[in-house]
């Protein structure tokens, strides 16, 4: 792991894999002559490769499984929790509905799969309406024009995917490649990393090494699955989950518009807002 170092703004390269040790040196060489004319940040880890979660973090979705639990739970006389909210959220469609029954208390009336049938017309016509998170399309656009590799690793099926991202194919299709809940490589959900290390390993060229790769996670499954497939990750949490969640993350972030990709050592954002 590179160890934390200081280097100016204007001379942060985009660092490649091979070379990342050097060109931080190198940077921190450059920083002491530009110090009087140049803003400086402090590097994290030299990042190569992003992989980015999906709901609650792009897109505006984990509101809609909230207010369908809700219904289904107000129907037993029960409300429902941020404190179920944060065991639920992130991990595959089942993995999600077994904790739900189960610590409600109501798997003797629904099992798991009932569950997910009865929410599933209420679903059907929300995701359609899904929007983008604030600063969603601003960074996948800006990693997607400085050559940034970076792919998206959600425990959403593919039909649920399909369903929330029909209005945004033009930001999902810059993505170099999907790992969907259903992957046949994806034997458990999060908090497991075995979506993330599919992900590492779907990229251009071959397995990525999780110590160059950079996750964007909402859920404290998320979170989990990405520091145990040895990533760093950036946490941009729901300001209702407990912030005793945030600790596992390497930096939380209210918004993706917080974002300093100088920190991670990628490619700044420009005066234009690129
Ligand atoms: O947060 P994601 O994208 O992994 O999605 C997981 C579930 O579908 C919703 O919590
Ligand atoms: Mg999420």
């Amino acid at each position: 792991m590179l160890g934390i170092c200081t280097y100016s703004l204007h001379t942060a390269p985009f660092i490649s894999r091979s070379h990342s040790s050097f060109l931080i040196k190198s940077s921190f060489r450059n920083h002491t002559a530009m110090a009087n004319s140049s803003a400086t940040v402090t590097v994290r880890k030299a990042i190569t490769h992003i992989i980015f979660d999906m709901d609650g973090l792009l897109l505006d979705t984990e509101n809609f499984y909230t207010q369908v639990q809700e219904i289904v739970l107000a129907r037993y006389n029960k409300t429902f929790d941020w404190n179920l909210k944060a065991k639920m959220m992130g991990k595959k469609a089942i993995e999600a509905a077994r904790v739900f029954v189960d610590e409600t208390g109501i798997s003797d009336s629904l099992s798991a799969e009932q569950f997910l049938v009865e929410r599933e017309d209420m679903l059907r016509d929300l995701f359609p309406t899904s929007d983008l998170m604030p600063g969603a399309s601003w960074l996948i656009r800006h990693l997607h024009a400085k050559g940034v590799p970076f792919g998206l690793a959600t425990g959403s099926h593919r039909r649920h995917f399909e369903l929330k991202t029909q209005r945004h194919g033009e930001i999902f299709s810059l993505m170099h490649h999907v790992v969907l809940g259903d992957d046949p490589e994806v034997k458990q959900g999060k908090p497991s990393p075995d979506i993330f290390l599919a992900a590492a390993n779907r990229f251009e060229g071959g397995r990525v090494d999780p110590s160059n790769i950079l996750v964007f996670e909402d859920a404290p499954s998320g979170v989990l699955a990405a520091k145990n497939a040895g990533m760093s990750v950036v946490m941009v949490p729901d300001p209702r989950l407990d912030k005793s969640f945030h600790d596992a993350a390497d930096q939380v972030l209210k918004s993706l518009l917080d974002f300093n990709p100088s920190e991670w050592g990628l490619p700044p954002f420009e005066d234009n807002g690129s």
